[in-house]
């Protein structure tokens, strides 16, 4: 099964690099199932689970299909080619840069009164296409009925039904694609007359080629798309007069532009869903529509115990207490990485290398390096092995579970209100969630926010109170001495969370998100989904985290050698001690810098030499959680946000972190809690 995995560039890596192959190109609405069938066909792998805006990048992959070779590029899901979120202006930069052999549109076969908008979109703008009508198996069982092939002669393009998730209807999309000749097809929608008049006027004007249809572009025009006005100034087209025309056409309209254009396409697509669907409810699954619906199947009935909050958060404590305090706190962090660490790395395999590298390598400083205390084989590959792997692994198998059934986007509906508070919608659950395996994933997908005052508010909390697993593991596993311990500690990083959240939110300017999410039925998770994705999420993790490890263990060594080590953990020693931990702690948060789980791997050493009291450990737990997001976070958000807001966030969050690691160590000392 997991052979599948010849070439893994997933979690968010891009990958730039162009081939000289013939492209197919997957797009369509997110949640459909594209990364499904991309996996199918290409030899690489693209996380796959059930809620909204998974892939939030490219990913790329070569497959053969009838004897010849194509590159297979998998996109972020768009609801139109009038991008919103910022993941769905990466799929539409690639309808203007890319030139591909073909489009395979994906669609939901039980939506497609809601997926054909862009089917429609994408005859306009003349590319070339099949259209995949998938999860037939739960449009049937909704006792809908498509009739594909008078689909097929009214759009004018290949039409194919598919149930990718069993491979049904796999070969049929192979042979399209292997017969597939581009043959141009007039466009499906006419609008009212004003928009009609504008789009040719607008398209008379465009001289230049451009990657779609000038009708295509000139609408975007209309609708004041970014990147369509780029790409026209590039060219040095009259920017002036399509201004002009648009700005007539404006005026001769009640409604922005976008909404004409929407509704009048939809009417197209009614009349012809009302020819093709030939029985059964058409099964829109909106979010208004959920609660409306009437719970009488099982399924219905949990999801409605899931989206009320009088049973919902019933239901999220027992999450919590068995997904993360008891598997990962407790079974991983507990029982595995006792095992791991005390017994078979310590008492066995360390000591066994130790002894060994010593009598092959006679030099004390190279023995260092390699096996000394923070040596490369003693330390690094320690960590990454018998901490990190165990709590990592753990996490992501819950995790895949819990999003393969679609409980997240249940859980974004419930919280909605509560994160409107900190300036957040409930899209930002997913985020934050992520944020529990690895900010740094995490960061990345803030691109399927809607306004960038919201990405920024979420990077912010993701840097600031979100643990990653590594670190959320151990710091379980050691508060578990005593409930109260870890009451205290999970109570300061919400109130803290919930604090800077709304401050944020008051600070920064811009309207408050809407909350708008496609509801996915609920699903039993598939094993081999949940063993693949966890393996390539591991994989991704640990080609990020063991070249830090390394490059941390050889930095101390000369550190060392140099007597940097000394004066950098002297100077974390003064902060330190000023939150009540004795001078050695420093060492922790140095580490801490490199990577939030080197730290939490740092505290778990202290722990286990007996260097810290009670209430020492809730404060450390407290001040690593909300201490600086690791090196390579910090890259992302960089990246993501500009290296201004990601300096400002970094300025902020160090000093807070220890500020309210004082604050509780102050509380906690004067009252003389007994933990
Ligand atoms: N029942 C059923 N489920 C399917 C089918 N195809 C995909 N799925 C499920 O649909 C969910 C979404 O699949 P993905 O491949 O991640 O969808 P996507 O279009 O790549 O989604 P984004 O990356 O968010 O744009 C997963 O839970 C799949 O297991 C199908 O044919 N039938
Ligand atoms: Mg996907």
């Amino acid at each position: 099964m997991l052979s599948i995995l010849k070439k893994k560039r997933c979690c968010g890596q891009e990958d730039e690099t162009q081939s000289d192959l013939e492209r197919i190109i997957l797009v369509g609405n997110p949640n459909v199932g594209k990364s499904v069938i991309f996996n199918h066909f290409s030899d690489s792998y693209a996380i796959v689970s059930n809620y909204p805006g998974t892939t939030v990048s490219i990913s790329k992959g070569k497959g053969w299909i009838d004897g010849k070779e194509y590159e297979i590029i998998d996109t972020p899901g768009m609801y139109s080619l009038l991008p919103i979120t910022e993941e769905e202006r990466v799929s539409q930069s690639y309808l203007f840069d890319n030139d591909p052999f073909v489009y395979v549109h994906v669609v939901d076969a039980k939506n497609i009164q809601r997926m054909l908008p862009l089917t429609l979109q994408l005859i306009e703008a003349e590319v070339p296409l099949i259209l995949v009508l998938n999860m037939m198996d739960e449009a049937t069982e909704r006792g809908i009925e498509i009739n594909a092939s008078r689909l097929e002669q009214q759009l004018g393009v290949p039409v194919i039904c598919t149930t990718s998730i069993k491979g049904e209807g796999l070969d049929k999309l192979e042979e399209a694609i292997s017969k597939y000749s581009f043959q141009h097809v007039d466009s499906k929608v006419v609008y009212s007359r004003g928009i009609e008049y504008a789009i040719e006027s607008i398209s008379s004007l465009i001289q230049d080629e451009y990657g779609i249809s000038k009708r295509t572009l000139a609408q975007l025009l209309l609708q004041n798309d970014k990147v369509a006005f780029e790409a026209i100034s590039q060219k040095g087209e009259d920017v002036d007069a399509i201004k002009k025309i648009i700005d007539g056409t404006e005026k001769e309209y009640n409604n922005p532009l976008n909404y004409v254009l929407t509704i009048e396409r939809q009417a197209f697509v009614n009349d012809i869903v009302e020819n093709v669907m030939t029985t059964g409810k058409r099964d829109v699954t909106l979010t208004e529509d959920v609660e409306k619906s009437s719970r009488t199947s099982l399924r219905e009935r949990i999801d409605g115990l899931l989206i009320h909050p009088v049973t919902g958060i019933p239901i999220l404590i027992l999450v919590l207490y068995f997904g993360l305090y008891k598997f990962v706190g407790g079974f991983a962090a507990g029982t595995v990485v006792d095992y791991l660490e005390g017994t078979l790395f310590g008492e066995m395999i360390n000591p066994w290398v130790i002894e060994s590298f010593n009598a092959a390598v006679p030099y004390p400083a190279i023995q260092d390096l390699f096996v000394g205390e923070y040596g490369i084989l003693t330390q690094a590959v320690t960590y990454a092995i018998a901490l990190i792997m165990p709590l990592v692994g753990a996490f992501f198998i819950v995790f895949s579970i819990i999003e393969d059934t679609g409980y997240l986007p249940r859980l974004a509906m419930m919280i909605d209100r509560a994160f409107k508070k900190m300036g957040m919608s409930g899209r930002a659950v997913i985020p934050m969630v992520l944020g529990f395996g690895c900010s740094t994933m995490a960061t990345m997908v803030t691109r399927t926010l809607e306004t960038k005052r919201e990405r920024i508010i979420t990077s912010m909390l993701l840097s600031l109170a979100i643990p990653c697993s590594a670190q959320l593991g151990v710091i379980l596993g050691i508060l578990s001495f005593s409930g109260r311990a870890l009451f205290i500690w999970a109570i300061v990083i919400c109130l803290d969370l919930v604090l800077v959240g709304y401050l944020s939110s008051k600070v920064l300017p811009g309207a408050s998100p809407s909350f708008f999410m496609e509801m996915p039925p609920l699903r039993l998770p598939k094993l081999s989904n949940v063993l693949i994705k966890t393996y390539s999420r591991m994989q991704w993790y640990f080609l990020e985290v063991l070249p830090l490890l390394v490059v941390a263990s050889v930095l101390i060594w000369i550190g060392r050698l140099t007597g940097l080590f000394e004066i950098a953990v002297q100077l974390f020693s003064y902060p330190s001690q000023w939150i009540g931990l004795p001078a050695e702690a420093g060492f922790m948060f140095l580490f801490g810098f490199f990577r939030r789980d080197f730290g939490a791997a740092g505290m778990f050493d202290m722990y286990n030499a007996g260097l810290l009291s009670d209430i020492n450990i809730v404060v450390a737990a407290i001040t690593l959680t909300l201490f600086m997001p690791c090196i390579a976070q910090f890259m992302v958000t960089v990246k993501e946000r500009g290296i201004k807001i990601a300096l400002g966030m970094a300025a902020f969050i160090f000093p807070s972190a220890f500020a309210v690691g004082f604050v509780v160590n102050y509380v906690l000392t004067t009252f003389g809690v007994v933990l």
